[in-house]
């Protein structure tokens, strides 16, 4: 649906970086840790006070609302945040709205059933977090995902879930998705390009 353009956007530590990923692009990130990956991540969903300009497309971050753009250029964050008591609670649309469940089928799709909306969020374990999160953030249909470690706390079937679930999202909607990734693997299997950060610089990989 849509592609991101960054234009001398510098996150806090960075240089400034221009990047451009096409609608449907997916590239990942890695670096050390402490390098600025969660950092860069966060500037680009406007997060964070940072210099420079990001698009989608054609409309640029300082046009829009905040909220708006939050929205479309939606974050996984690695640590998920839970502001109320319920799971189910946290999701903008009930499911079952005219005979369609699409917050069903997410949730299918990650392995959980429509009981796990009920659950309270104290009981969720780290991966049940992650995954429902994903959940939470693919039912507010963003164009853009930011993605940190999206797979980091899954045993390997959930892991393939996830990917599956992300590759389709990202195909069907056309989203151009920039993922946070340690997992050599993990890149092998979906592909895209690789972006490295080191000493303070983003660099695009041989
Ligand atoms: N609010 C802040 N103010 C100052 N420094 C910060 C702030 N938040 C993070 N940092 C520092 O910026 C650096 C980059 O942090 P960031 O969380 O982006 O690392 P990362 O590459 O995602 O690491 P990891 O792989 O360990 O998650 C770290 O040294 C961190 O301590």
């Amino acid at each position: 649906m849509a592609g991101l353009r960054l234009d001398r956007l510098q996150p806090h530590g960075l240089r400034p970086i221009d990047l451009t990923l096409a609608a449907s692009e997916l590239a990942f990130v890695s670096g050390p840790s402490g390098s600025g990956k969660s950092l860069l991540l966060r500037a680009i969903a406007d997060l964070d006070p940072h210099p420079g300009e990001a698009w989608l497309d054609d409309q640029r971050r300082s046009d829009l609302a905040p909220p708006e753009w939050r929205r479309r250029v939606g974050l996984l964050p690695a640590t998920t945040h839970w502001w109320a008591e319920r799971v189910g609670e946290h999701f903008p649309t009930p499911p079952g709205v005219n005979g369609e469940d699409p917050l069903g089928r997410l949730l299918e799709q990650l392995g959980l059933g429509p009981e796990t909306l009920e659950w309270t969020v104290a009981r969720l374990s780290t991966g049940e977090r992650q995954r429902l999160a994903l959940v939470r953030l693919l039912a507010n249909a963003p164009e853009v995902l930011l993605l940190d470690e999206a797979t980091a706390n899954l045993d390997p079937l959930n892991q393939t879930r996830v990917e599956g679930l992300i590759q389709d999202y990202r195909t069907r909607h056309r989203a151009a998705v920039l993922w946070v990734s340690h997992d050599p693997g993990q890149r092998r299997r979906l592909g895209g390009r690789h972006l490295v950060i080191e000493a303070g610089r983003l660099e695009a990989t041989p």
